[in-house]
């Protein structure tokens, strides 16, 4: 084997060159401590993927918000720029218009996280599938193979842990060719004419529906031809990521108060009519060729989808360049098989990272890369590795994994354990007296409260990490 090894530590082996594990690396490398990097795709695909780039994005081109004064994932970028992270190093990089979301040209993304890791010079990808747990020889390694696992290795994960499988469905939306929308119905507006970095407050492409074409769009979803998925069944959805036809099944009016909402929306061809219903569309690669269905996940079958979402007025004729699916998604049960380094408690040396850990999304997974790959580079400098605070989004997080925070009677083990996004329930309370209001009075009211106190959590999360890290915010 031809490896890189600059360096007098030996190295570290990451097992999946996906969000986690691409960063993962990167964090190993950048702290002189060479790497393995194993990824099967080029070998094996997933059901998934459609590329062999590192850290390919399988569905939305998203990073969501970027706001990082009142916003918990936004909070989170900031960490991880603050950190030296690859992922959002090459996200802002590759950045395409979205209002005040941080999207990305899919592609573009990969190809520089791929071009970054393959060069640098402490780090060796092996392009193989790893179809068991680490051998002894692999002293320190980490698992960040996602919810599309391969099943060789998720069987000899599901032996050694000894829990049940947990597993969730997450389903992915359509991508249509720009060309292919019909503009003299479909306008460019961002919701409330937001402009974000790079936008113009016209990121968007809506498609406005009546009450009557929004009805026959929902009966259409219900009755629509579904995937089969028998051997899955009672196998729950993760809700941040519901399939648009299961949307509608909860209600009539469920799909006009959540992704085809019409508020903050005027149809420049027709203003003086306010949308019943509206279905956006985002920018899904920096030419601007190709636009993703927000919110459109779905499990219809392929002929069944694209025959409703032409339905869509401006859609009628649209043509799709990659249809919506449904997934599989499996991951531990961190709170009791992992400690607060993310190392398995049965196989010292051996860490957990990304999806597979718990957490759910793609700045989530490439945090937990990020820390994993920090407290792996840390005991193989004989350091012990020091866990972010509780108070930052970085250890919200990690703390939401591995169930270091409950402090209930119950075992953490003992909840039940559900993937989950970054957000403000995760981080503690404000210290009594925290807020304050900027004339110094002391009530504050109604939403004004609400947002005080994000702003107040994000501003101790983005110094509590600094402090951290030994830098300034
Ligand atoms: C269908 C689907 C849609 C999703 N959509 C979104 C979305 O729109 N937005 C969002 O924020 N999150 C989404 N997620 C959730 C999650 O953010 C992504 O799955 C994310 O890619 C997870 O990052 P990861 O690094 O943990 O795993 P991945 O990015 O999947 O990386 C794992 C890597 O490991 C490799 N691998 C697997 N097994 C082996 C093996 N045995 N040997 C070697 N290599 C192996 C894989 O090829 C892959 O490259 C989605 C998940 C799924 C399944």
């Amino acid at each position: 084997m031809n490896t890189k090894t600059s360096s007098s530590y030996s190295p570290i082996h990451v097992i999946g060159g996906g969000l986690a594990g691409s960063e993962a690396a990167w964090q190993i490398a950048e702290a002189g401590v060479p790497v393995i990097l194993h990824e099967m795709r080029g070998v094996r695909g997933t059901d998934a993927h459609k590329t062999d780039g590192l850290a390919e994005l399988v569905c939305s081109n998203s990073f969501r918000s970027d706001d990082a004064t009142s916003n918990a994932v936004g909070v989170l970028h900031a960490e991880m720029r603050l950190a030296g992270s690859l992922i959002m190093h090459c996200a802002d990089r590759n950045q395409v218009p979205a209002g005040g979301a941080l999207a990305v040209d899919r592609d573009g993304f990969s190809d520089a996280v791929s071009a970054a890791i393959e060069s640098h010079p402490l780090i060796t990808v092996l392009r193989e599938e790893v179809r068991g747990l680490p051998p002894k020889e692999w002293d320190l390694a980490i698992i960040a193979t996602g919810p599309l696992t391969a099943p060789d290795l998720a069987e000899a994960i599901r032996r050694e842990t000894g829990a049940d499988a947990l597993a969730f469905f997450d389903a992915i939306a359509p991508i249509v060719y720009a060309d292919t929308i019909d503009m003299d119905i479909c306008w460019h507006q961002s919701r409330y004419d937001k402009v974000g970095p790079g936008g113009t407050g016209k990121d968007y492409i809506n498609c406005p529906l009546t009450e009557e074409e929004y009805n026959a769009f929902v009966d259409a979803l219900i009755a629509g031809d579904k995937t089969g998925f028998k051997e899955w069944e009672g196998t729950p959805y993760f809700d941040g990521c519901l399939p648009i036809e299961v949307m509608a099944e909860r209600g009539r009016e469920t799909l006009r108060h959540g992704p085809m909402k019409p508020m903050g929306l005027t149809n420049a061809h027709n203003p003086a009519v306010k949308p019943y219903a509206v279905v956006q569309l985002r920018q899904d690669n920096a030419l601007g060729t190709l636009y993703n269905m927000v919110g459109f996940q779905t499990k219809l079958k392929y002929g069944a989808q694209a025959e409703i979402f032409r339905m869509i007025p401006g859609l009628e004729k649209a043509e799709f360049a990659r249809l919506g699916g449904l997934h599989r998604n499996t991951y531990i049960n961190s709170p009791t098989l992992l400690d607060q380094s993310l190392t398995l408690k049965s196989r010292p040396g051996l860490r957990f990272a990304g999806q597979i850990t718990g957490c759910e999304g793609y700045v989530e997974s490439a945090s937990i890369g990020l820390l994993a790959g920090r407290f792996a580079a840390a005991e193989r400098k004989g350091e012990t590795p020091s866990p972010p605070p509780v108070t930052t989004a970085f250890g919200a997080l990690l703390n939401h994994i591995t169930g270091g925070h409950i402090v209930s009677d119950d075992e953490p083990g003992k909840r039940s354990f559900q993937p989950m996004n970054v957000n403000f329930g995760l981080f503690p309370p404000l210290e009594p007296g925290a807020l304050t209001r900027p004339d110094g009075a002391k009530r504050f009211r109604g939403k004004e409260k609400a947002l005080a106190k994000k702003q107040a959590t994000a501003s101790r999360a983005l110094s509590d990490c600094a402090s951290w890290l030994g830098k300034t915010a």
